[in-house]
This record gives C-alpha cells, sequence and structure tokens, in this order.
C-alpha cells in the first residue's frame, strides 16, 4: 500500500482525490498496489467541498501529515511561495516523496528541492506544473532525452490564453473574461500571477532547465503579461493577418546563450499557434534528431491537471523501489542569458497622434534615426482630431525599439503610445 499524504484540496486536490477514487480498482490492477490517501491538509476543515470526504481525513495541522511513517508520498497542491515551500522541504527530510503542481516553487526553488531531495534518498515529481494535463516533463526528461533541444515555446498559462480567445472571439471584456476563468477554476488563487506572465514565465524556466541542462534564474527573465492589451490591438492584428498570443520562449542561440521571455506577440495566422484558444496550452519543442515536435492540451483546471498528478503519484509508487536519479543537477551546462535589449523581432506599435500634416514625417524621422525601419502603416480615417496609428516595423533590436519609442513620447503632436508589440516569425 502507497500512502498518500495531500497538502490542499482546491481545485487540483478535490480532481487527484476523485480520480484516485473512482480509479482505484484500476489503478490497483495496473500497479499491484494500492493507492491510499491518508490524510488532506486544509485551511478549514468545516469549509463545504465539492467532493464529499470522511471527515476524519481532513486536518488543518501540517504535522499529522508529515509524521504519519504511514505516508510515503506528500501531494502538494497548495500553491504560493509559503507556507508551500517550508512543507515540501519538512516533507522531504522526513523521506517523503513530493508530487507537486506548484510552478513557482520548482522555478525558484528548483535546485535546492533536487538537492535535499537527493540528500535524503526520495524524488520530485511535478508534471501538473507546467501544460497541465500535457505530458510535457515527462516528454523532455525520458522520450526526447537523445535530443539536443534548440527551442522550446508555446502557449503556457491557460487563464490568459482564454481571455485573450474570448476577446478575440466574443469581443468580450478583459475583466469579464478574467472572472470567468476565475470560475472555471483555472486562474491562480491571485490572478495577478497569470495575466502578469509570471506564471509562464515560470513554467518556461521550468521547461528551459530542463531542456538545456541548467537552472534559469527566473528573476533576471524579461515577462510582459497581458493587461495593456485591448480590444483594438486584437482587431488590427486580425485585420493585418496575425492572432495575439502570450507566448512564452526559451530558445538556444548559436553561441550557446539562452534567450528566454514571455511576452504577448503577434502570431501569423498560418502558425498552428495561431489557432491554440481558450484553456488549452500548447509546446512547440525543436530537437536535433527529432526537428518539430508539438504538443497540445488543456492547460488548466480540475481534471486535466489532476490527469497529470495522479501519473505522477502512480510513477513514484511504481518507482519506489528503485533508487532513479532526478537527473537535472547532475550534468549542469552553463549558459549566458541575453538580454531582452539584445533580441531583434519586428514589432507592431500602436500610437494615437494629433491628425494634422507633418506628423507622420516626423514619427518616420524618428524611427529611422534609431535604426527602425517601417514594414506597413495604417492609419484609420476619423473624424476626430486624435487618431490611431498602426506601425509594423522590419525586424530590429529591441534596444534601438526602446530608444525610439522614447523618442516618440517627446514629439508634440503624439499624445500617447498606446501600445507596442512584438511580432514573432516563428
Ligand atoms: N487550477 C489549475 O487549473 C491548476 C493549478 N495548478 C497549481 O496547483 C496548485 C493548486 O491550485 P488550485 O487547486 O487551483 O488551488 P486552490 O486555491 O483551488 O486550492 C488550494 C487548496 O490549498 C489549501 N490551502 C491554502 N492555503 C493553505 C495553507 N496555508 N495551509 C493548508 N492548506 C492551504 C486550501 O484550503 P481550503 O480548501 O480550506 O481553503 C485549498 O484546499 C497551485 O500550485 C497551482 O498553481 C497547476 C496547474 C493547473
Ligand atoms: N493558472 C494557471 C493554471 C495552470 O498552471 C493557468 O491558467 O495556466
Ligand atoms: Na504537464
Amino acid at each position: 500500500m502507497i500512502g498518500v499524504g495531500l497538502l490542499g484540496f482546491g481545485t487540483v486536490g478535490g480532481g487527484v482525490y476523485q480520480i484516485l477514487k473512482s480509479k482505484k480498482d484500476y489503478i490497483k490492477r495496473k500497479l499491484g498496489e494500492d493507492i491510499v490517501i491518508k490524510k488532506i491538509l486544509v485551511t478549514d476543515i468545516n469549509k463545504k467541498r465539492k467532493y464529499c470526504v470522511d471527515k476524519f481525513l481532513l486536518t488543518d495541522k501540517f504535522e499529522d501529515i508529515v509524521n504519519d511513517s504511514s505516508i510515503h508520498v506528500v501531494v502538494e497542491l497548495i500553491g504560493g511561495e509559503e507556507p508551500s515551500f517550508s512543507y515540501i522541504k519538512a516533507a522531504i527530510k522526513n523521506k517523503k516523496h513530493i508530487v507537486t503542481a506548484n510552478k513557482l516553487i520548482m522555478a525558484k526553488h528548483g535546485e535546492e528541492i533536487f538537492r535535499l531531495a537527493e540528500e535524503n534518498g526520495v524524488k520530485i515529481y511535478y508534471e501538473g506544473s507546467v501544460g497541465g494535463g500535457i505530458p510535457i516533463i515527462k516528454t523532455l526528461n525520458e522520450s526526447l532525452v537523445a535530443n539536443k533541444i534548440e527551442k522550446i515555446y508555446g502557449i503556457l498559462n491557460g487563464t490568459t490564453n482564454y481571455i485573450l480567445t474570448q476577446m478575440t472571439e466574443k469581443k468580450m471584456d478583459f475583466k469579464e473574461a478574467l472572472k470567468e476563468a476565475q470560475d472555471l477554476g483555472y486562474a491562480e488563487s491571485d490572478p495577478y500571477f497569470d495575466v502578469s506572465g509570471l506564471d509562464s514565465a515560470y513554467k518556461i524556466s521550468i521547461l528551459s532547465s530542463l531542456s538545456y541542462e541548467t537552472f534559469i534564474d527566473v528573476d533576471s527573465l524579461y515577462v510582459e503579461g497581458v493587461e495593456k492589451i485591448e480590444l483594438e490591438d486584437i482587431e488590427i492584428a486580425d485585420e493585418l493577418g496575425y492572432v495575439i498570443k502570450l507566448l512564452a520562449i526559451g530558445k538556444r542561440l548559436e553561441d550557446e546563450s539562452l534567450d528566454i521571455r514571455v511576452h504577448p506577440t503577434f502570431v501569423p495566422k498560418n502558425n498552428p499557434i495561431s489557432r491554440i484558444n481558450g484553456v488549452y496550452n500548447v509546446v512547440q519543442i525543436h530537437g536535433d534528431n527529432v526537428g518539430e515536435i508539438m504538443m497540445y492540451g488543456q492547460g488548466a483546471g480540475e481534471m486535466p491537471t489532476a490527469s497529470a498528478v495522479v501519473a505522477d503519484i502512480i510513477e513514484v509508487a511504481k518507482n519506489i523501489k528503485y533508487n532513479i536519479s532526478n537527473g537535472l543537477i547532475n550534468n549542469l551546462q552553463d549558459h549566458r542569458l541575453i538580454s531582452i535589449e539584445e533580441v531583434e523581432n519586428p514589432f507592431y506599435i500602436r500610437l494615437m497622434v494629433n491628425d494634422k500634416p507633418g506628423v507622420f514625417a516626423k514619427i518616420a524621422k524618428v524611427l529611422g534615426d534609431n535604426n527602425v525601419s517601417i514594414a506597413s502603416v495604417i492609419q484609420k480615417h476619423r473624424l476626430t482630431p486624435v487618431v490611431p496609428i498602426f506601425l509594423r516595423t522590419h525586424p530590429v533590436k529591441e534596444k534601438y525599439m526602446n530608444q525610439a519609442a522614447d523618442e516618440l513620447k517627446n514629439i508634440d503632436d503624439v499624445i500617447e503610445i498606446k501600445n507596442i508589440i512584438r511580432v514573432e516569425e516563428l
């Protein structure tokens, strides 16, 4: 019998409980062993819950789990940094294997957790932390292990993809779409992590660590969220043949430095990523042997995420007798992380300007003086003194675009730079 202690009984914890209960016999047949939830940690034992659970299983004391010798696996599904990080460390020190869906902890503290786990002879599984039900961690660790990964990128946050899809397809307001994503259980308990791009940054940091055999300092990544995206950006993107997606990108450059970033991006409509909608996530990987691989599935939500967590619990159960290393920390590689200033992309710029003769010439001069070459311009005819101008540039280094943006702000007739969005030539 494999004893499980569940930390958290919310969206994902509830799904894990339900799968382990409803598939009990099936799992026993496949594994030859029972998996039994011994205790569930919550904040409020008396709270009304989606799944009916025996009261004796619930506790609000972590000690009831960490000190229970019949618990072999601690499954952390609380989220956030603390107390989850302390609980994971304490559980490892008490020789418990860990399954978690906590990307913040794996991205920020993965190195410490892996070392501690190695010292204590336990294993760490975290498939639910990236791409929800998409088996991406296992794919990188096992199926693609003979490949040199050159690029890994995609849509890694279900909440923001849901919001952008609702804004694109239903012209829904940002706040309304976010509320729906929260009601569906996709968002983090503090949705700031989703909309700010941080959740995607944690995830691309985890995937890049695995792909490039290093630990990434997530705080040094360039991260931009979707807060500034307005319906007008989405509409003009559509007109120009693009869809706006929040992309997380991890590239290995020729000199072995890494280009890792998260930001909203114009994706051409003929790229399959542009058609990944709603809560769906996608990960595209380029490996030297395998070529291109694309994995697609629900990146958030109760059952897809619980599917990954339960698979990890079964994996721990299967491996409990064997001494399998956690892999990553054995062969760390040195990589330089390039700054966003060095990245080259075409840009889309939306400006509000006074509709007067000579304004466009001033804008073109500023851009030209800063090495930014214009690829196309749209100005919509409006019977107002202030009108929007939409520009698309040729590829240019971010530092030149930033210099140009600073100077554009100083032109009297430029009222506001509404948005600057990178166009990714994937
Ligand atoms: N929701 C999703 O779609 C996905 C979530 N994840 C990750 O899974 C994890 C869990 O997310 P989710 O299920 O959505 O979160 P929820 O907010 O739905 O659930 C959190 C659970 O943790 C319990 N909890 C919160 N704080 C404490 C504490 N201090 N001590 C003890 N228990 C506590 C809560 O107790 P109580 O019930 O009493 O309030 C609740 O049961 C997070 O790391 C998240 O990033 C990963 C992929 C997808
Ligand atoms: N809040 C996250 C949940 C899964 O990681 C998301 O929306 O993708
Ligand atoms: Na996954």
